[in-house]
């Protein structure tokens, strides 16, 4: 369990940002990544990812990002790295109603390919292109909270890569939503007595020598599926 690790350990986790396309999903990773922006950035084919360090309340965690593709066309490109997630990034662009619109569907579709119970996972809603003129604007901040509420999401956030407001914040809220459900999860396994202390010996039935054994490491803690590694970038 990623609060038991010694501090020094970097906890991985795999986040998927997902959205319609032209909300700004490549520009928020980069932003955050490589601290870039690309005007002129082009649509994502199926999925990239990037890795980046980064520290929560003293724990460290490597990030792994993956930017898929918004496009309907690339659906069956996408989707089957869903699975092994431990965050997901619903991402809209506050001047574009229908990507708002679209969340559901994206919610939906998530949920279907990572396998994953919507009030025991760590969504967070973005709401992109934060620093466009006002008169712009064809979403409201209350509006998608309250749409949030309704879907059980507690993590909803507005951004800019352009500017890099709230960019570096919004992947900390994302790590902080994932803490508390992984401390839910974690006291709901003691509560049923599914944790085994592997500093005690375990005495087995008919077995008058008792053993200990450690489980093996490079999985996912939530979904048990293999973790992937990329590159790493650590320019913020
Ligand atoms: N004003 C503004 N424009 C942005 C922002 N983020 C992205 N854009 C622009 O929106 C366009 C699309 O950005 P992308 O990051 O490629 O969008 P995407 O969601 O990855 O698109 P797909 O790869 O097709 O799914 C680009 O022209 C960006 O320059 C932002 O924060 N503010």
């Amino acid at each position: 369990m990623a609060n038991m690790r010694p501090p020094s350990k970097s906890t991985l986790l795999k986040v998927v940002i997902l959205g319609d396309g032209g909300v700004g999903k490549s520009c928020l990773m980069n932003r955050f990544v490589s601290n870039r922006f690309d005007e002129n950035s082009f649509h994502t084919i199926g999925v990239e990812f990037m890795n980046k360090d980064i520290e929560v309340d003293g724990q460290k965690y490597t990030l792994q990002i993956w930017d898929t593709a918004g496009q309907e066309r690339f659906r069956a490109l996408r989707t089957p790295f869903y699975r092994g997630s431990d965050i997901c990034l619903l991402t809209y662009a506050i001047n574009d109603r229908d990507s708002f619109k679209s969340l559901i569907q994206w919610h939906e579709e998530f949920l279907k390919y990572a396998d994953v119970k919507s009030d025991q996972f760590p969504f967070i809603v973005v709401g992109s292109k934060n620093d466009i003129e006002p008169q712009y604007r064809q979403v409201s901040a209350e509006e998608v909270s309250s749409w949030a509420q309704e879907y059980h999401i507690s993590s909803f956030i507005e951004t800019s890569a352009k500017t890099s407001l709230n960019v570096n914040e919004a992947f900390v809220l994302a790590v902080r939503q994932w803490q508390k459900l992984e401390k839910a999860t974690e006291r709901e396994m003691r509560a049923h007595g599914d944790t085994i202390d592997l500093t005690r010996g375990v005495r087995l039935p008919n077995q008058s020598r008792s053993c200990c054994s450690s489980g093996g490491s490079g999985v996912n803690s939530r979904t048990n599926s293999p973790a992937h590694y990329g590159h790493s970038n650590d320019m913020m």
